[in-house]
C-alpha cells in the first residue's frame, strides 16, 4: 500500500483514519534535536550577539497566494523578502508563512514558554540565501521566526486579508489570492522584536529535518477572538469537510543537551 501520509493526533485518532500520527512520524522525527520545545525562561542564557533583525521587503504590499495544504494555511512568500541580523550566519529568504492553532485559547501554539501555550503560533519560514548549490542539509539551512498569538478584543487589521481568504480555501489543496497586504502589518511592532529566544532544532512537520535555527519572539501577536475562531471554523483537513482544521500542533520534544539562548 502507498506509504500512509503524515497527520496530527486529532486526525490519526479518527475511526478508519489511515494516516500516521506524530508517534509514527518517520524521517528524522525520532532524533534528539527536535522541535517544538518548552522554553524555561530562567534557564535561557543571555547572548549579547543576539542583535535585532533587519527585515527587508517585509513592507512590500503584495497579493499573496495562500493555500490550504491539508496541514495548515500557508502564504507563499516567493523570493522578495529576506532577513539578516539576529546573529544569523547569512541573509535568509522568506519562503512561506503558516500557522498552528487550536480552538481553545490556552493550547494551539507548538512552543510553550514556562509551560504556557498560546492560542496560535505563526511561523515565517526562511531558507539560507546562498548563490552556490553547496550542500544545503546543514544545521542552518532554515531560519524560522516564531510568533505566539494571543486572543483579545481588538481587531488586528494586518491579519484581515488572511482571515478573509480562509473561506475560499476551506478544503485541502485549494489556493486563493489574498487582497493586497504586507508581512510587516502581521508582525508586532519592530521595536518589540528585540527580545527573543534562540535554539537549534527541526521542522515540526515530517521529515523533521534538524536544519532550523529557531527564533521565538517574546512579544505576542494579538488577534480578535472572531478572527482567531475563523481558522478552526472555515478550514478543514479533508475534502468531505468532516474534520475542521485545528490542533495542527506537534507534541513537545525533549530539549536534551541543547542550550536555549535569549537576546
Ligand atoms: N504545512 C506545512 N508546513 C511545513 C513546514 C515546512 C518547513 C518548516 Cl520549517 C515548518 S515549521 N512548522 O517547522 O515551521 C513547516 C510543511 S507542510
Ligand atoms: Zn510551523
Amino acid at each position: 500500500t502507498a506509504a500512509a501520509h503524515w497527520c496530527y493526533e486529532i486526525q490519526a485518532k479518527e475511526p478508519n483514519s489511515h494516516c500516521q500520527g506524530p508517534a509514527d512520524w518517520t524521517g528524522d522525527c525520532k532524533k534528539t534535536h527536535q522541535s517544538p520545545i518548552n522554553i524555561v525562561t530562567t534557564e535561557a542564557k543571555m547572548n549579547p550577539d543576539l542583535k535585532p533583525f533587519t527585515f527587508h521587503g517585509y513592507d512590500q504590499k503584495k497579493k499573496w497566494v495562500v493555500k490550504n495544504d491539508g496541514h495548515s494555511v500557508k502564504m507563499m512568500l516567493g523570493d522578495g523578502s529576506f532577513i539578516a541580523g539576529g546573529d544569523l550566519p547569512a541573509q535568509y529568504q522568506a519562503v512561506q508563512l503558516h500557522l498552528h492553532w487550536s480552538q481553545e485559547f490556552d493550547k494551539g501554539s507548538e512552543h510553550s514558554i514556562d509551560g504556557k501555550h498560546f492560542a496560535m503560533e505563526m511561523h515565517v519560514v526562511h531558507e539560507k540565501a546562498t548563490s552556490s548549490n553547496k550542500a544545503q542539509d546543514s544545521q542552518d539551512k532554515n531560519a524560522v521566526l516564531a510568533f505566539m498569538v494571543e486572543v483579545g478584543d481588538e481587531m488586528n487589521q494586518g491579519f484581515q486579508p488572511l482571515v478573509e481568504a480562509l473561506s475560499h480555501i476551506s478544503t485541502p489543496n485549494t489556493n486563493t489570492t489574498m487582497k493586497e497586504s504586507c508581512l510587516q502589518d502581521m508582525l508586532p511592532k519592530k521595536e518589540k522584536l528585540v527580545h527573543y529566544f534562540r535554539y537549534l532544532g527541526s521542522l515540526t512537520t515530517p521529515n523533521c529535518d534538524e536544519t532550523v535555527i529557531w527564533t521565538v519572539f517574546k512579544e505576542p501577536i494579538k488577534l480578535h477572538k472572531d478572527q482567531f475562531l475563523k481558522f478552526s471554523k472555515e478550514l478543514y483537513y479533508d475534502e468531505d469537510k468532516s474534520l475542521t482544521m485545528k490542533d495542527n500542533v506537534r507534541p513537545l520534544q525533549q530539549l536534551g543537551n541543547r542550550q536555549v539562548f535569549r537576546s
